[in-house]
């Protein structure tokens, strides 16, 4: 096989159809079943976009309340899931928890072995009530703290961040959790939902193909790299007296040094769009919003500073990591945290596509070309 004929990476292969949403890098858009993100993160709420993904439709009122009812009755640590979590060390890494609790809860469920549309739509839902508690009591039993009760008075958003943090969150912050949350549910082909489906074409069922699917986020290349950001954040260092014009300048000057020494700078550039990220404009505006409301200037001028030397020496642009990093670590999330935020969303992108994977299966399976030793035998 000529050497252009393999495809590293599999960049720029079209393996498959898919109708849960459309990345297109031309027009820097992204539809969720047709809907523009944008407008999805200005007028609904996660659990409405959670409804869309899976069903094809926005939910009626009608619909919608089932459906919370639903989610709310799910919201619960299960207790032997919480006894799995205690097992592990503090020092764990946030992802490698959520990896084994989804592991946990899959072994538990009643419908563990259906692959059935309706068993796998309501694992879905159970995943997706059940996140937010693994996410939030890994984090406060890192600060020795003990789990928060959820609560069914709040929606999905509000709750996260009440059983994280054990107080109410004024609307702002909510809402601008709500928009991340909605802007990292779902994304095409990316790698954990490439996992996810690969898995899935074994005839694997939905869980092992979740818990796959948050080994591949783990990773810096993928969604690892809101974590990276906040420690690259961390390395120029996070002066919270510094001036925004100050703290850009000494932003730019790390990032030009960076870029000499040939380093990669993790919440820059995309295998997909190359001329910017269709979801950072809507989740920059809810950054400078966390900014205003937590008044730390000094963390925009970090943010400027890095994205301007990037795009003068390179013309890379922020991908959908970079605003999210800074905006949850103002909302007090640990660092480590940020990739299971990430998990506790794209749960529902995942499960819309191992479902429409089972739809029309197909075991995935491409071929590679051998260039190791010529064939010899055992002396
Ligand atoms: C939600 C998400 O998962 S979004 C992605 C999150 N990941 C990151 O932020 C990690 C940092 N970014 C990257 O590593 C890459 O941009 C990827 C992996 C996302 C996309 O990579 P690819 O499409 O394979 O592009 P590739 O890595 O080949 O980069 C092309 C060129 O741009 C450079 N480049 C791309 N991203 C960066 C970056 N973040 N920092 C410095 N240089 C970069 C590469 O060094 C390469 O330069 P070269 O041609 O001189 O060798
Ligand atoms: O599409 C990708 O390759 C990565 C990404 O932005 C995502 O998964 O949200």
């Amino acid at each position: 096989m000529a050497e252009q004929d393999i495809k590293k990476g599999l960049a720029g292969v079209v393996v498959d159809y898919t109708a849960v949403s459309k990345v297109n890098p031309d027009t820097n858009s992204l539809l969720y079943r047709g809907y523009p993100v944008q407008e999805l993160a200005a007028r609904c709420s996660f659990e409405e976009v959670a409804y869309l993904l899976w069903n094809g439709e926005l939910p009626t009122a009608e619909q919608l309340a089932e459906f919370m009812e639903r989610e709310r009755a799910g919201r619960a640590l299960d207790p032997v899931v919480k006894q799995v979590i205690d097992a592990l060390p503090t020092g764990s890494h946030p992802m490698d928890v959520c990896r084994t609790a989804a592991s946990v809860i899959g072994a538990r469920h009643q419908l563990a072995e259906d692959s059935s549309r309706e068993a796998n739509m309501a694992k879905a839902l159970d995943l997706f009530a059940a996140m937010p508690a693994v996410v939030a009591y890994d984090q406060r039993r890192r600060h020795g703290q003990e789990a928060v009760e959820p609560r069914d008075d709040l929606d999905y958003s509000a709750n996260f961040l009440w059983m994280t943090f054990g107080e109410e969150q004024v609307p702002e912050v909510v809402d601008a959790f709500n928009v991340s949350m909605i802007l990292y549910a779902e994304h095409s082909f990316n790698a954990s939902t490439f996992t996810a489906r690969v898995i899935t074409s074994t005839l694997s069922d939905l869980h092992s193909a979740v818990t796959g699917a948050i080994g591949a986020l783990k990773g810096a290349l993928h969604g690892g790299a809101n974590e990276a950001v906040m420690h690259t954040f961390d390395e120029i260092g996070i002066r919270p007296e510094e001036s925004l014009e100050d703290a850009a300048a000494r932003a730019k000057t790390w990032m030009e040094e960076a870029l000499v020494q040939k380093k990669k700078v993790m919440g820059f550039g995309h295998r997909v769009y190359k001329h910017g990220d269709s979801r950072v404009p809507t989740m920059k505006a809810a950054l400078d919003k966390m900014i205003a409301h937590y008044g730390r200037p000094e963390l925009l001028g970090l943010y400027n500073g890095l994205e301007s030397a990037m795009d003068e020496a390179k013309g890379i642009k922020p991908n959908l990591d970079y605003p999210t990093g800074p905006t949850y670590h103002l909302m007090g999330f640990d660092t480590a945290t940020f990739t299971p935020l990430f998990v506790a969303s794209r749960i529902t992108g995942w499960t819309a596509h191992i479902m429409e994977q089972l739809d029309s299966n197909s075991l995935i399976r491409p071929l590679s070309e051998y260039n190791g030793a010529e064939e010899r035998h055992v002396p």
